[in-house]
């Protein structure tokens, strides 16, 4: 398999391709920026990505980037009919809706997270927050001090889970001043500090005791794998948009 990493010189790059080259997976690093890559690791600008994808042989295209650079990656997976991997978070609704619309054309896996275990709590907050109607329910998400946006792209994604199950359909961000809290809230609460790799919680309190699920990821190989995971699975497949727990459900 070939794969080509875009943002290869960022947190999530480095390890798509350390991970990569231990998996035996060629890469090629699409990058701004690299000076010291590998010799082993052919490179290309951004501006050149449409015709690499075009000349040289790629199964996927992974990008962990930012919003802005990850739908332009996307466009050039569209122009050589590649299937793109998707690990940025923060988009906006106008560029979710580019995703989708290159979703016609080429196979397009976007995920939060591609850690395994992220999907066991998101299915995990899902029962909860369905057997415990009119419990409290408060997310905190804790993230290196280098994270953009916030909260996370999971945080978002279990919140959706939550206001699906529940009542609950008023984020509060943070809370300050003298404001008790009203029924029909979900506090979100976001901390950034050190290089903590990420740390996804979810409280369920009422009736006089506490439920607490935690995910905590303790490297960014276990994202890396999943997105590599995600490539192979995707390579050949059908233009549609695809979720990470396909993947899991299928490998
Ligand atoms: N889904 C998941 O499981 C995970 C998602 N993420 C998400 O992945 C994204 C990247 O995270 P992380 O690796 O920590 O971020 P970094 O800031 O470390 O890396 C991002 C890289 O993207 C490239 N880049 C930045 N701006 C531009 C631009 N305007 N045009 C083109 N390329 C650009 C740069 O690489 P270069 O200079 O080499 O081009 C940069 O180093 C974030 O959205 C984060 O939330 C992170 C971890 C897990
Ligand atoms: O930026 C990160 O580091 C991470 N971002 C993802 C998110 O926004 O949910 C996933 C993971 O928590 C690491």
């Amino acid at each position: 398999m070939t794969v080509a990493v875009t943002g290869a010189s960022g947190r999530m790059g480095r390890t798509i391709l350390e991970l990569a080259s231990d998996r035996g997976v060629e890469t090629i690093a699409v990058s701004q920026t690299f000076t010291d890559v590998d010799e082993a690791v052919s490179t290309c600008k951004p501006e050149t990505l449409p015709s690499v994808l075009a000349e040289r042989s790629v199964d996927a295209l992974i990008d962990f980037t930012v919003p802005a650079a990850s739908v332009e990656f996307l466009d050039a997976c569209v122009e050589t009919e590649t299937p793109a991997v998707i690990g940025t978070t923060g988009f906006e609704a106008s560029e979710l809706d580019r995703i989708e619309r290159a979703s016609d054309v080429v196979p397009v896996l976007r995920a939060a997270n591609f850690a395994r275990g992220v999907q066991g709590l998101l299915a995990l907050v899902r029962e909860a927050a369905g057997a415990l109607p009119g419990y409290d329910v408060e997310l905190t998400e804790t993230h290196h001090n280098g994270k953009r946006d916030a909260p996370s792209g999971t945080a978002n994604t279990l919140l959706d889970a939550i206001e699906e199950e529940t009542d609950a359909t008023e984020r509060v961000y943070g809370r300050d001043g003298i404001q008790p809290r009203n029924d029909g809230e979900i506090g979100v609460h976001v901390l950034r500090a050190g290089s903590i790799r990420g740390e996804h919680e979810v409280v369920f309190a009422g009736n006089d005791e506490v439920l607490t699920l935690t995910h905590r990821a303790e490297s960014r190989r276990v994202f890396a794998a999943g997105a590599l995971d995600a490539a192979a699975w995707l390579h050949g497949r059908e233009p549609r948009r695809y979720t990470f727990s396909e993947v899991i459900a299928d490998t």
